[in-house]
């Protein structure tokens, strides 16, 4: 034990006497700096890992400061002339957004040639030109022969040096001026597509406080299951859940939700997310190094390091390209020489024009930018693409497989009825048996059987279970008070027993677990989920899109069938009752049958399924780490209404490449085809060059702009009929219309959920207490910031819309437990009351209790 604790604290040393340094290395222009900086800095001693960023011309290197400091690394790259320089971890790129002296003299000096019609003698002031701005070019072009490299600095300083050799001043200057103003402009526009990825990259801070000394220590060197303590108006350094301490959060940066995030103790929060008002004391469950926001700025990284298949593709053509026009441009050259063709001179500039053509850089570009770009905008709307290839793939999907538990349902069961069938078992001592097995097993049924047990008093004791096994797609065995105990659904019930399984009589539209035990079945309960707000938008907008929605789940048909009238039979193909291993059977048929799949999943046991398809997306960086691990994509936040829109921004990336492509390639073939066709004009070539590559770049960051779809989702939830996403919006006299019992209240069950508070009786109340909580948020949403500051007390299970009289109302019943009896306090949205009432919730662990919400009308009227 001792031992092992030594091992890891040395293998943590080990690991952290290594650091990463960022640098920017203004030198790097196309996918060919790759292999010469790999090829530099690689065999230093104590670099441990190289990754080359071409957009934002970033090198990140993982070394050892003592073997190798930062500064040595940055003048080895200077060494080659690559203008490198160490970015201080969260610092923005300071960057000169005036161009260099030398192009400015550059220009100047060429427009006061262009005068020389009027006064012969100006054309000098065109060699000047030339002249002031070339020797950065020629300094660049001596290091890249140095490195063996043929690159555009060369093929323009040849150009220049040609074009004066011709006489032809005017144009040694205009290519001078064209390219350094080029190569301003693309640092611009990089830098501005790097900064957001800059941004989030160093949005952690560095430092964390711990709560129980005050003592400021690094970030990174914080281990987990420490307490630390963030105050309002701070980042939170490091993963972890709050133990103590109310306040909001805001998500932005990670989720791409607007709107701040309720948090009390036992709520999750976010490395890099904003604590807006409260007092937050954290215990950490993940090193600094591994927090969320670190691995999707690690994501990003290595996305841009792996390449694509158009990408490869690319580079492979890319490969021939230069070489071949080269010494086409050398034979055309000559030939005319030789041969005595036609006019040399001619023969010379065609050469020159070919020279300049020779660079393939917007093509080379038209990719890894467009891709850079898309996966920082994916970033910021909170999603995590591993890769340009995946949204290659997620352009092409035909069909959508939804996982139902936790995916296109909240995973967050309510029992209804629990059941003992052998009189010599109390109902205590069955709960305590279930509630005690369940508690080793993560599944989203087991925690509610567990909170459902302490709500009727009886506490589990893991201590207690002997042996625990998990059966998949059935349900959990466990050992207790020297019973063996099966839970589970019909499936266990066959394992566990020759019994028949009974039918459970009004069962429909819920789920039915049993529990057995030596044979006999000793008890059954019911559980109901309810379906995640936006899913219903979400399938429709997948449609739209050309894309079939369908169901798998491993719960029951009844279960399934009921999930999907929720959704209005939005979805055309359902799958029930499968073995996680069935799951990929039907994303195997469904890649053959329709088309490119991607599945939607968070359990373990959708992992399979998520690596079948061709993008398994899963969701939260709260789901199962397994499943985050084998898909490809990450939803950050449970947004269903994320997946419209990651397609739509993969289709847009699709388009942009294919645009950059032709872009690059029409430019250049018009310039072929003019210089074939007698016009070998030299500073057409230059700026379709450069002028390209600032297209392309231009271009792709046009993808980093807002979409309206995101604005979609808003107003359909403004209005009154948008019940069912989990809007609950007063009507001006009262809820009733706008909350009326078919739309939202359906279920007889639901309601009795909430009897205890007045509003129920006009079906104000509806759903159960996750639904109507997630409403709140829907509501917060909308441009009715009254409706928001309305839904304060949803806390209790219910969407209670207090007018003023209902508020008054209320009051005296503030301390019935009411809806309070179903565990509040780990009510995950957490925003019982509003701001100010936080301290009253607390006391009385429910939001019924809020006397103060007497109040409330004066927050309204604000
Ligand atoms: N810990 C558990 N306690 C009780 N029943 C369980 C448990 N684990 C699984 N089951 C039963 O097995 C069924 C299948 O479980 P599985 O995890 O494969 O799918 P699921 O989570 O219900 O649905 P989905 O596949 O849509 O996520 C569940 O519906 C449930 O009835
Ligand atoms: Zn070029």
């Amino acid at each position: 034990m001792e031992n092992d604790e030594i091992l890891n604290a040395s293998l943590l040393n080990k690991k952290k006497s290594y650091e990463k340094s960022n640098f920017d290395v203004l030198g790097i222009c196309c996918t060919k700096e790759v292999f010469l900086i790999e090829g530099i800095l690689k065999p230093l001693e104590g670099v441990q890992d190289v990754s080359v960023i071409v957009p934002s011309k970033t090198v990140v290197v993982v070394h050892d400061p003592l073997l190798v400091s930062a500064s040595q690394i940055a003048a080895a790259l200077n060494q080659v002339k690559l203008e490198a320089s160490i970015r201080a971890y969260g610092e923005e790129k300071i960057l000169n957004t005036w161009p260099k002296p030398y192009t400015i003299a550059c220009g100047l000096l060429l427009a006061v040639s262009l005068f020389k019609n009027f006064y012969p003698p100006l054309r000098w002031f065109a060699l000047g030109a030339a002249t002031i701005g070339f020797p950065p070019i020629f300094l660049k072009s001596i290091t890249s022969i140095q490195r063996l490299s043929l690159d555009m600095n060369i093929l323009m300083a040849i150009a220049v040096i040609g074009a004066v050799a011709l006489g032809d001043y005017s144009e040694a200057g205009f290519i001078v001026f064209l390219f350094t103003t080029a190569e301003w402009l693309e640092t611009l526009a990089r830098h501005k597509a790097a900064s957001g990825m800059t941004s989030l990259m160093s949005m952690t801070p560095q430092k964390a406080v711990l709560a129980e000394t005050r003592e400021v220590v690094d970030a990174e060197k914080v281990s987990i299951d420490s307490l630390i303590a963030v105050l309002a108006g701070e980042i939170i350094p490091i993963d972890g859940v709050v133990v103590e301490g109310r306040s909001e959060v805001d998500e932005r940066t990670l989720t791409g939700e607007s709107f701040p995030v309720p948090k009390q103790p036992g709520s999750q929060v976010w490395a890099g997310t904003h604590n807006i008002d409260g007092y937050l004391c954290v215990r950490t469950t993940a090193m600094a190094e591994n927090s969320a926001v670190a691995r999707m700025g690690r994501l990003v990284e290595e996305a841009q390091s792996s390449r694509s298949h158009t990408q490869r593709l690319i580079d492979t053509c890319v490969k021939y390209y230069t070489p071949v026009v080269v010494v086409l441009a050398a034979g055309v050259a000559i030939l005319p020489s030789i041969m005595k063709m036609y006019n040399p001179k001619q023969g010379f500039l065609l050469a020159l024009v070919l020279i300049v053509s020779a660079c393939p850089c917007a093509l080379v570009l038209s990719t890894p930018i467009a891709y850079f770009c898309a996966l920082l905008k994916a970033a910021q709307m909170g999603l995590l693409v591993k890769g340009g290839d995946v949204l290659e793939a997620l352009s092409q999907v035909k069909v959508a497989a939804f996982d139902k538990t936790g995916t296109i349902t909240r995973g967050e069961f309510t029992i209804r009825e629990f059941h003992v069938f052998n009189s010599d078992i109390s109902l205590e001592t069955l709960l305590y048996w279930v509630s005690s097995i369940e508690s080793k097993s993560s599944h989203p049924m087991a925690s509610a059987l567990v909170e459902y047990a302490r709500s009727n008093s009886v506490d589990q004791n893991t201590h207690d279970v002997k042996e625990f096994i998990i059966f998949p797609g059935e349900g959990v065995f466990g050992q207790i008070d020297g019973h063996d105990i099966f839970i589970g659904n019909r499936r266990i019930v066959v394992r566990a027993s020759s019994q028949e399984v009974p039918t459970i009589a009004k069962m429909e539209g819920v789920t039915v677990g049993y529990v057995v035990s030596g044979g006999e079945l000793i008890g059954a309960f019911t559980l109901s989920d309810s379906c995640r707000t936006g899913t219903e938008e979400a399938i429709s907008e997948l449609k739209s899109l050309g894309i079939k929605s369908v169901m798998l789940t491993g719960d029951s048909t009844s279960a399934a069938n009921f999930a999907q009238n929720q959704l209005k039979n939005a979805l055309e193909e359902i799958h029930a009752e499968l073995l996680p291993a069935d799951k990929v059977h039907v994303i195997n048929d469904l890649k053959s049958r329709v088309g490119p799949t991607m599945m939607i999943g968070d359990g373990m046991n959708d992992a399979p399924a998520l690596a079948a398809a061709d993008v398994g997306i899963s969701m939260g960086v709260s789901g199962s780490a397994v499943a985050t691990e084998t898909s490809h994509v990450t939803l950050m936040s449970n947004d269903l209404q994320k997946i419209p829109q990651a397609v739509i921004l993969a289709r847009r990336t699709h388009q942009t490449i294919m645009v950059n492509i032709i872009l690059s390639i029409v430019t250049k073939s018009a310039v072929f085809c003019l210089a074939f066709a007698g016009y070998p004009l030299l500073w057409a070539a230059v700026l379709a060059d450069v002028g390209t590559c600032l297209l392309v770049i231009l271009h792709s960051m046009m993808l980093l702009r807002e979409e309206e779809v995101i604005v979609k989702k808003i107003e359909s939830c403004g209005s009154k009929k948008s019940m069912n996403n989990g809007c609950c919006l007063a009507g001006s006299n009262g809820s009733e219309q706008s909350c009326s019992k078919t739309n939202c209240c359906d279920l007889e069950a639901q309601v009795k959920q909430c009897h205890f508070t007045l509003e129920s009786k006009s079906s104000s109340c509806c759903g159960t207490k996750e639904e109507v909580c997630n409403d709140e948020r829907a509501c917060l949403k909308t441009s009715h910031p009254k409706a928001a500051t309305k839904t304060i007390s949803c806390q209790s299970g219910c969407c209670i819309l207090p007018t003023k009289e209902k508020v008054l109302e209320k009051e005296g019943s503030s301390s019935e437990k009411g809806c309070c009896t179903d565990g509040v306090e780990s009510t995950e949205r957490g925003g019982c009351c509003g701001k100010s009432y936080r301290e009253v919730a607390r006391k009385k662990n429910c939001c019924g209790g809020c006397e103060t919400l007497m109040e409330v009308p004066e927050i309204i009227t604000e």
